[in-house]
This record gives structure tokens, sequence and C-alpha cells, in this order.
């Protein structure tokens, strides 16, 4: 059995990513790990909250793997697969949380995973919140993670909304059945290096019904203003799908741009502050001007991925056969810097697999082979 990494939760951005990552990757590579001093550079002491407890209670099922220490709040954990496979079965589930916690988190930690071991396709429900601030919502991941994924030799993944899970108004409890076909080979090597222009934009909004008209002026304006900074010279269309939040102080909204080499980089904003009777129309007009502003900034910097999609892409360079590259573009001239989330992906693969980035954002991934569930590197 390969000795226990240590790793450090306070180390780079300190918080839920970490954890969810390293699990991961010890379930697959059947490496031990400690991990200490969990989310520590959260407030309110850190430790495990309901998202990731079930997370890693889901991979330590799956993998066989001994689980100490984990309950709610918990700052410390051990987490020990099994020194050699036990040909884990990886069957349809329902894996349930009673808080908004974030589907879309557990999906990222246990997707890696799934694709790499189960050996039929599998359909995983989850209930929490669909549509939380600080993750990826189910629309993000439906038009910008998996069709990238799909870019990069992972095809058919999809997910079918049965209800919306907010963190904002009242607490309710969504869920999304995800299905998940295994990959039959290591995945090959990628690299988004060729961005192209924009040829299209969507917009994905979710506000009370009786602000859609409101809702599409203030796109149509905004987007009329923006189109130079969007498209360049080019030309393009936008795309609106408007579905009624049912709730008076519930607006999000999503927008996607496509690339003329297929790329999709989104920006979004789950608006959570106060709406009083009357100002829903402030709102709107905030809420466009925003996440439209944030689109733009991601497309001047000329790269591939917008800034979540980078830090999401990282655990599949590095299982990946040999190099893989993900642009992030340039500002000024130099090279956008990875986010602190991306750093701390990059340094929990470093620690599991020896995989190591360039400042490029470029990798030699150690080819992970499916149905072994142990390192290939
Ligand atoms: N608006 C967004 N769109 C897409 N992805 C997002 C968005 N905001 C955050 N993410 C992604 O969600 C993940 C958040 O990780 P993070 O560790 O902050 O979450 P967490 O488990 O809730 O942790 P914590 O509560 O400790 O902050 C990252 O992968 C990040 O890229």
């Amino acid at each position: 059995m390969p000795p226990t990494v240590h790793l450090e939760g306070t180390t780079l951005e300190g918080g839920g990513q970490l954890l969810r990552l390293a699990t991961c990757l010890s379930s697959l590579t059947l490496t031990p790990i400690r991990i200490t001093s969990i989310r520590g550079k959260r407030s309110g002491g850190g430790g495990l909250k309901s998202q990731h407890l079930t997370s890693i209670q889901y991979l330590a099922s799956a993998s066989s793997a001994r689980l100490s220490g984990a309950g709610l709040k918990s700052r410390e954990i051990t987490f020990k697969p099994p020194p050699a496979t036990t040909s884990p079965v990886i069957t349809d589930c329902y894996i349930q949380q009673s808080t908004p916690g974030s589907v879309n988190l557990i999906l990222q930690a246990v997707l890696p995973y799934i694709l790499l071991c189960a050996t039929a396709p599998v359909r995983i429900k989850i209930s929490g919140g669909t549509n939380v601030s600080n993750s990826p919502s189910v629309d993000y991941v439906r038009y910008v993670l998996f069709p990238m994924l799909e870019h990069i030799g992972i095809p058919g993944l999809s997910a079918t909304l049965h209800s919306r899970g907010w963190s904002t108004g009242s607490t309710r409890v969504g869920s999304v059945t995800y299905t998940i076909p295994p990959l039959q080979s290591a995945l090959p090597g990628f690299c988004f290096t060729q961005r192209g222009d924009v040829v299209g934009v969507k917009a994905v909004v979710l506000a009370p019904r009786e602000c859609e008209a409101r809702v599409r002026e203030e796109l149509d304006v905004v987007f009329a203003k923006r189109r130079e900074g969007l498209f360049g010279n080019g030309e393009g269309e936008l795309e609106v799908e408007f579905e009624d939040s049912h709730h008076e102080k519930r607006y999000y909204l999503l927008l996607v741009a496509t690339t003329g080499t297929e790329m999709r980089l989104g920006r979004d904003w789950l608006y959570d502050g106060g709406v009083r009777a009357g100002k829903g129309d402030r709102v709107v007009q905030e809420l466009v001007k925003k996440v439209f502003a944030d689109l733009v900034a991601e497309i001047e910097h000329e790269g591939c991925v917008d800034e979540y999609l980078r830090d999401q892409l990282v655990v599949f360079q590095a299982l990946a056969r040999g190099k893989s590259e993900v642009d992030g573009g340039r500002r000024e001239g130099e090279l956008v810097e990875a986010s602190l989330h991306a750093r701390t992906a990059q340094w929990v693969v470093g620690e599991i697999l020896g995989v190591h980035f360039d400042e490029k954002g470029g990798c030699e991934g150690v080819e992970f082979v499916p149905g072994t569930c142990s390192s290939h590197a």
C-alpha cells in the first residue's frame, strides 16, 4: 500500500474543493490520505458541511475505503481505500441531502471516479441545491461543463432536472438525475488553445414570471450595447431561455458564449440580496448588467475557458494520457494567472498523482486506465 498522503486543509484556497478532489483521487488510485484543518480558511471554524460529507461517504462506500472521523463539522478525516482494487460495483443510486447543499459539487466529487470505475452507464440522482452561490449551477453544468467534457472525449453526459433547489428565498431542496456513461479507454490528452471568435450567446434566465417581458427587454438592450465586446467585427445572435422561478426573491442569469471552435465560456449570477416590493425592476437591471460585463471580461482575455472551468478541468488533465493544455488567456500581454481554486486543484493532483502544471496551464497526465482503479503514473 502506498504511504498515506497528508493534506493540510488550509493550503491555498483552503475550502471544500481540496477535500472533494483528494478523496476522489484517493478512491481512484487507492492512495490513503489524511486531511487536517478541513475547510480551514472558511469562516465559522470550517469543517465538513452536508455536501462535503455526502460526497466523501459516497466515495468511501463505492470504493470500499475505510473512512474515519467524518461527521458534520469534522475538521480531520482519514480515507483509506483497500490495498488492492475490489472491482467496485457502481450502480444507479439516489444521493439524498436534506439541505440545499450544491448537487453539482457532489457531482464534481464523484464524476471522475464513476467515469473511470463504472462498467456500465450509471444514473445518479442527487437532491439538494441546483442553483447555489459559489458553485456551478445545473444550468452551467448542462451548457458549459458537459459540452466541454464532450470535447475532450467524455460523451453522453446528461442532467435531467426534476425540481430546482435554491440557496435564496425560503430554503428549498431540488433534485437532478445525472446519466454518466463510463469511459471505455484512457482519456486522451487535450489542448484547449484555439478559441476562435464568439459566434453566439445563450441566456438562461430564472425570474418571477411577471418580470419576463422586462427581462427580455433588458437583455436585448444590453446585448445591443455589448455587441462589439462579444463578437468583435463578427456577427452573432442572443438566444433566451426563460423559466419562472416561482418566487419574488429568486433571480438567476447564466450567459454562455459559444465560439467558432466550439469552446463555451459562461458567467452567471444568482441574485441573493433582498428584493423589496416593487424593486424587481432594479434587480433585473443589475443582474443583466453585471453578468454581461463579466462575460465580456472573459471574452476579452481570448482564453478558451472561463475562470471556473479552468479549475474544474484540472482533474481531467491530470488523469489524461500525456500532454494537456488549457489556455486561460492574457490580460495586458501577461498570462491570466490561474485562480486560487485552480492552483489548489493543481496542488492536490501534484501531492497525490505527482502531476505538475506549468504556468501556461499545461501538464503531463498519468494516463489513468478505466476499470483499473489504481494509478498508472
Ligand atoms: N459561478 C460559478 N459557475 C461555475 N462554477 C463555479 C461558480 N462558482 C464557483 N464554481 C465552482 O465551484 C467550486 C467551488 O469550490 P469551493 O471549494 O469554493 O466550494 P465549497 O465546497 O462550497 O467550499 P467552501 O464552502 O469551503 O467554499 C469550484 O470548482 C468553482 O470553480
